[in-house]
Formats: structure tokens, sequence, C-alpha cells
């Protein structure tokens, strides 16, 4: 039986005195693939945030691989990459291959010199993302799309089992959208990293993703992407808040 790695039950938050996040109960097991949707403001950062351990909830249980979210010491079993990862300006002073091995201080510890196995660790991580060949170029020369490339290999590096996006295509040209996705297909399908990816992409994703979630304060929809293609854009629109029509893409997101 698969193992669960992300639980979410009944979870409640507020900021202030506003309510996001109601009733959210959501499973996510080893292996899988989710795409977390809904139209801005819905709560999906929060949600992430809450997962991550940086938020508490005001009421309900998060645990990771099966240990409550608190005392849950694994860090490395996790990768994630925000939003706001791709905004270095280019003068920052910083290889490429040094911001990937950045990914392994939790380990290594903040003042210890990084081994050579940490080198071939932060290479190999490179060439998942197809990004070794920059591996000496400082970030900031990079396009978006690299850089969030690079990005996804500091995330690899301690290889963890679970990779959470916030919206990582952010910032990317169209035209490198699609090769991203294939890229994370490829970490899904061959490197068994489980993902939840936080989109609006919804037409791009939901075809790579193995499940889907439908937030907007509270989980509209959760489970198999068969069963979110079946339903009707009229229920989707209703609780996204606007009218949604979905385009069939292919595997890649094309
Ligand atoms: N620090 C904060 N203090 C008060 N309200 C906040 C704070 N952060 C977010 N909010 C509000 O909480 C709600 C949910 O925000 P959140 O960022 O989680 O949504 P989101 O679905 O990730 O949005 P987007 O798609 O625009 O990134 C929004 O109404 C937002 O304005």
């Amino acid at each position: 039986m698969k193992k669960s790695i992300i639980e979410c039950e009944d979870v409640y938050f507020q900021y202030e005195d506003s309510t996001v996040l109601e009733e959210i109960t959501l499973e996510v097991k080893e292996g899988e693939f989710w795409a977390l949707i809904g139209p801005n403001g819905s709560g999906k950062s929060t949600l992430i945030n809450i997962i991550l351990g940086l938020k508490n909830p005001d009421q309900g249980i998060v645990k990771l691989f099966g240990e409550n979210v608190d005392s849950f010491r694994q860090r490395e079993r996790i990768g994630y990459v925000s939003q706001k990862s791709n905004s270095f300006n280019t003068g920052f002073p910083a290889t490429v291959l040094e911001v990937v091995k950045s990914g392994l201080t939790a380990k290594v510890g903040l003042f210890k010199a990084f081994s050579k196995q940490d080198e071939q660790r932060a290479m190999e991580a490179l060439r998942i993302v197809k990004m070794d060949a920059f591996s000496t170029k400082n970030i900031g020369e990079l396009s978006g799309g690299q850089q969030q490339r690079v990005f996804i290999a500091r995330a690899l590096v301690g290889k963890p089992d679970l990779l959470i996006m916030d919206e990582p295509t952010v910032g990317i040209d169209q035209k490198n959208v699609a090769s991203f996705y294939s890229m994370l297909n490829e970490l899904n399908r061959e490197h068994g990293i489980a993902i939840l990816l936080v989109t609006h992409e919804i037409d791009l994703v939901t075809d790579l993703a193995t499940h889907v979630a439908c937030l907007n304060r509270s989980i509209h929809f959760h489970g198999r992407k068969a069963e979110y293609q079946n339903m009707d854009d009229a229920d989707i629109s209703k609780w996204y808040g606007h009218p949604v029509r979905r385009v069939h893409t292919d595997r890649k997101g094309v």
C-alpha cells in the first residue's frame, strides 16, 4: 500500500478576523503528482505554508510522512520552490553550482565546507534538470526559466521524496513553460518524486498531474485527474468564481 506523504485533516486558518481556510482535508501519497488549483486569494499559498510548518493552523492536524508537522525533523525529504525564487538580479554574485549546493546547508551546517561528494550531488541535480553545462555561470546571467530549473536542482540536491512548488512558472516565458512541465513529469515518473504543484495554469498541469485539488477557502474537489476532467466547466466555474473553459493539452503540456 502506498504511504501517506502529506495529510491535512479538518484544517482551519484565519488572518486576523478573516477565515481563509476551512475544513481542509487532503491526503497526498508517495509517487503522486498533485495540482493544487484555485483563483487568486483562495488560500493556496497559505495552505502550502501550513503544510511546510511555517504557519500553524488554528484547528486541525497536519502530518508529513506520517509524523505531526510540529515534530517533523527530516526536512531534507522535502524540496520547496517558491513563487519568488526566480527574482535574482543580474548582479547576484553566486554561481549556479553554489546556489545548488546551498540546498545542502541544512545537512552540512551553515559554516562547514562542502565536500567533494556534496559537489557531485549538486552536479547530479543539475544534470537532472539539464543545467549541468551552466554550473560555473553566474545565476543572475540566466533567463527566468533557466533560473527556475536551478532552483529545482537546489530543491532536489537533498534527494527529497516530495517536491512542493508554488507557481514555479511565474516569470518564465510561455515557450519554455512546456519544457519545464515536461521536466516535472520526468521527475515524477522516472525518479518517483511526489509533487504538489500550485498553479493557475489549469489546462497545462492537469494533464501532467495524477490528482487535482480545487481550493477556494475550502476544498471543492479533490481526487484523480480523470474525475476532475469529467466535471463540467459550469461546475468548476461556480466554485472558481468566474467562467472557466478548459482546453485539452497533450501530456507535455503543449
Ligand atoms: N499576511 C497576511 N495577512 C492578512 N491577510 C493575508 C496575509 N497573507 C494572505 N492574506 C489573505 O489571505 C487570502 C489567501 O491568500 P493566499 O496568498 O493564501 O492565496 P493564494 O490562493 O495563494 O493567492 P494567489 O493565487 O493570488 O497567490 C487572501 O485574501 C490574502 O489577501
